[in-house]
């Protein structure tokens, strides 16, 4: 079961593991997902993780979920409605998991656990000082998952995501409203907005703008299907794991390690980055390169709560799921996003 199939990640993940061979079901409300973002192939139920004891019984293996509120100012204007959502819901998850005998968990968790880093790049052993709710109620559901795996046996990984962008195939970024840099940046290049604002030039950075690490989504979509298959013990040993990457692009870097395994009881937690960070500045910039167009930018106030400098160690997620990024040049990254966007344009207008 894949809990908010209908949206980004979710949706590209799904895709992934069909390919893969998994059989998927799409639990999702639609209450920021689309219904058309749901690959082929995938059954689809509409409705709430809270009412997930409805759905699942035990001719399901295991949940990837992604079912969520995930707007960073939102929640600070509103901070109720994610702990209601993103808690309460997992919650009720993980209740009806428990009920229906479902042992095997991977959770989108998130670089906003972290908030303000004092070592750069931030490992898991970091610090947890989240700077909004969103952070926090993502935190929180961490500790109920940790929880959840000691007593009663579920084998679970949350995956700590950094920058998400790009997209793959049929599926790709469509949040309304859009709040995050790339999409925000191509809609000025599709003539949808006029200027991209940046949000301070005054951050302790080279350019005095802020630094993230983008990850491909399809890069995220291997790294779910790895921590899938952990948790059922079904991870291919060391000489398989160098499948090809999702569009059948070959996987750089060496032999990968032993047969990945996450055993019952326990949690694991792995950042999901390319360990590279890139600024507002030269995110602009490269994709001034990939559209062609000039995209005008006008300096805004710093985004209350972003902190200056976040970058990935994702050793922990080579060391156990045998996971190394295949797409970590920031110019496909966008030009992949590039292409789903003036898609989805045409298929408007058509
Ligand atoms: N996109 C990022 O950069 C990023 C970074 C870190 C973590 N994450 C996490 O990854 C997950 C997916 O993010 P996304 O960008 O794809 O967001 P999204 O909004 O596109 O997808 C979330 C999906 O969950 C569904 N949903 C929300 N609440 C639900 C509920 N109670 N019951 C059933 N369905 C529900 C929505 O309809 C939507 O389809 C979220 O948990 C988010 O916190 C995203
Ligand atoms: O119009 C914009 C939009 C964003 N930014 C800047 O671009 C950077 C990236 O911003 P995004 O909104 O794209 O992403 P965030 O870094 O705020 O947050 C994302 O990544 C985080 C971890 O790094 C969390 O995972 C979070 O859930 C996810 O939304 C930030 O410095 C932001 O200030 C701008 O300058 N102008």
């Amino acid at each position: 079961m894949v809990t908010g199939g209908a949206g980004y990640v979710g949706s590209v993940v799904a895709a992934h593991l069909l390919e893969a061979g998994h059989d998927v079901t799409v639990l999702d409300d639609l209450s920021t997902g689309h219904r058309e973002g749901v690959p082929a192939g995938a059954r689809f139920l509409e409705g709430r993780v809270q009412d997930a004891a409805r759905y699942l019984d035990s001719s399901y293996d295991a949940v990837l979920h992604f079912a969520a509120f995930s707007q960073v100012g939102e929640s600070v204007a509103d901070p109720a409605k994610y702990w209601r959502n993103n808690v309460g819901g997992t919650m009720d998850l993980l209740d009806a998991m428990r009920g229906a005998g479902v042992r095997a968990l991977v959770f989108s968790s998130t670089a906003a656990t972290y908030g303000e880093p004092a070592v750069t790049p931030i490992t898991e052993a970091a610090a947890t000082a989240p700077t909004s709710p969103y952070g926090a109620s993502k935190l929180a559901v961490d500790h109920l998952i940790g929880g959840e795996a000691a007593a009663h046996g579920l084998a679970a990984v949350s995956l700590r995501y950094f920058n998400v962008a790009g997209a793959y195939g049929d599926c790709g970024e469509r949040h309304d409203p859009e709040s995050h840099l790339i999409p925000l940046v191509l809609q000025v290049a599709q003539g949808r907005r006029e200027t991209i604002s940046v949000y301070g030039d005054d951050y302790p950075t080279p350019d005095g703008t802020c630094v993230r690490d983008y990850i491909h989504v399809a890069d995220l979509a291997e790294a779910h299907l790895r921590a899938l298959e952990a948790t059922l013990g079904t991870a291919p040993a060391a000489s398989e794991a160098a499948r090809p990457a999702p569009d059948g692009a070959a996987p750089e870097g060496e032999a990968l390690d032993a047969r990945p395994h996450v055993r019952p009881g326990e949690h694991l937690i792995c950042n999901l980055g390319n360990g590279n960070g890139f600024s507002v500045r030269e995110v602009i910039d490269t994709a001034r390169k990939v559209t062609g167009h000039p995209i005008p930018e006008i300096l805004a106030e710093r985004r209350p709560g972003d902190p200056a400098v976040l970058v990935a160690s994702a050793r922990t997620a080579a060391d156990r799921l045998g996971w190394r990024p295949t797409r970590a040049d920031l110019a496909g990254i966008i030009a992949d996003a590039w292409e789903f966007a003036r898609r989805t344009a045409r298929t408007k207008e058509s």
